[in-house]
């Protein structure tokens, strides 16, 4: 068994006696007051929640616990995990640990497998993935012991062991929707000798996978694992969870809002976008032919994908990492050198775009991750957001283990109605 349990407890220990400090130096504290504007624009920049598995900060982006984005993603899914639900990273014995307790769990039960097969042939990957997992609710360790009567304080305990449960099906369940959606449909068998991304990277079976591939996705799995506590996936999952509908409820629920457009369907969007410009201008492109492109996109109304943030206001280093990835591995890809171009140029635009309304004019990860597994013969870009969903996992998991610890009460925030705040801008 590895520690991950015990360094939770002694990680809910610290963050509640902190709880405990800050209310008794002010739990009446005013954090942020909200304007009209915020009511009717999306609650940006409101601050009104505590997460404490990350942090994004404008200018510097995600850090998890004390480390920035560069400091982590050198490292493995399951340390990111640790990280996540600890604050720190784990001894080097915990990996084969770890590894031992998944592999106990990775099989996916036979009715999922039949549920996706009968599937109509359109259906997006991310419906899939958010069914698989729905689908295997009726497992929840969490809702069983609730149902038996269990103390608030061990809510989080079953929780964890769901979660667990979730993460060792996962590479197998997302590479088996790749093979059912886009393969010939058999499975390629779960390695207990590879690790969490390596597995997953193998069981695709695509021709091009490799050392390189592997690392790719290892890199694509910790890049994405969380991006603090207010993204539409991670909120929605934790509200859900907050009624005490347990993590599978939970996780599929963050699925449906990751695969919008706005938020993870944009890797999709991006690689969609790069190759209707790679159709029309070829190899030959200028920066003045991306640049009429740019203004094409923006003028018929549509958002270019990749650019702009809710919080960031400045390049995502997310995509940065990524970035860095690809000068290694995928220098000669044409689909990487528009995404260069593009990066040359979009921001420029962006800045100055209709009176500088957009907020952030810089790239977040969304922007180049479809032109790396592109490079790799991962073509099915339909697919892309699956394995955003399979590292976010890690994210809604964490979150939700330590919020159910810390016994966060539901989330019920007040909502009125254009009347009361007419009444209401009356009185002033
Ligand atoms: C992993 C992730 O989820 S990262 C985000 C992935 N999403 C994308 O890349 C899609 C493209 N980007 C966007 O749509 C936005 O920048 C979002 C959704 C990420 C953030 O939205 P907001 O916080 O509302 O951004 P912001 O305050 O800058 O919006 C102001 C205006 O600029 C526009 N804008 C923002 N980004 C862009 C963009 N990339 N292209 C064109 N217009 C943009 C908004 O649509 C909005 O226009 P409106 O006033 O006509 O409605
Ligand atoms: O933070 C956000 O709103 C979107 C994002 O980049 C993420 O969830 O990874």
């Amino acid at each position: 068994m590895s520690n991950l349990k015990e360094e939770i407890r002694n990680n809910l220990n610290k963050l509640q006696d902190e709880i405990n400090f800050i209310f008794a130096q002010g739990r009446d504290t005013v954090l942020s007051e909200v304007t009209v504007g915020q009511v009717y624009g999306g609650m940006r920049g409101l601050t009104a929640l505590a997460c404490n598995t990350s942090y994004v900060d404008p200018y510097s982006g995600l850090h998890i616990g004390e480390y920035t984005t560069e400091d982590f993603s050198s490292r493995l899914p399951e340390e990111i995990f640790f990280l996540l639900c600890t604050g720190k990273f784990p001894e080097s014995d915990f990996i084969g640990k770890f590894r031992e307790d998944l592999n106990q769990r990775t099989s996916v039960p036979e009715y999922t497998w039949n549920l996706l097969r009968t599937l109509p042939k359109d259906t997006h990957p991310m419906t899939m993935l958010s069914l698989g997992i729905l689908s295997m609710e009726k497992e929840s360790v969490f809702k069983k012991e609730y149902q038996k009567g269990i103390q608030k304080s061990q809510y989080w305990e079953y929780t964890l062991e769901d979660a667990l449960n979730v993460i060792a099906k996962l590479p197998e369940l997302a590479a088996g929707i790749y093979r059912i959606r886009f393969g010939d449909g058999n499975l390629i068998p779960h390695n207990p000798d590879l690790d969490w991304a390596g597995n997953l990277a193998n069981m695709l079976g695509l021709p091009n996978s490799g050392k390189d591939f592997s690392e790719l996705i290892r890199l694509y799995l910790v890049l994405h694992c969380d991006h603090e506590g207010g993204n539409v996936s991670a909120f929605t999952s934790r509200v859900v969870n907050s009624a005490l509908s347990d993590l599978y409820y939970a996780i599929s629920a963050g699925l449906n809002g990751l695969a919008g457009p706005l938020h993870g369907l944009a890797n999709q969007e991006c690689l969609k976008f790069i190759l209707k410009i790679d159709d029309r201008y070829g190899d030959s492109l200028t920066e003045e032919e991306v640049r009429k492109y740019v203004f094409e996109t923006l003028d018929s109304g549509k958002v270019i994908p990749g650019y702009g943030h809710a919080v960031l206001r400045v390049t995502d280093p997310r995509f940065t990492a990524f970035m860095k990835f690809g000068d290694t591995y995928c220098a000669e890809n044409n689909c990487f050198k528009i995404t260069k171009k593009l990066f040359a140029v979009v921001p420029g635009i962006l800045k100055t775009y209709k009176g500088g309304k957009v907020a952030n004019p810089w790239p977040n990860v969304d922007a180049v991750s479809g032109s790396l597994l592109y490079n790799f013969g991962l073509d099915q870009f339909d697919y892309y957001t699956v394995l955003f969903g399979v590292s976010r996992i890690l994210g809604f998991c964490a979150q939700n283990i330590l919020a159910l610890g810390l016994g966060q009460p539901i989330i019920r925030p007040k909502s009125v109605t254009n009347k009361w705040i007419i009444d209401k801008l009356r009185e002033r």
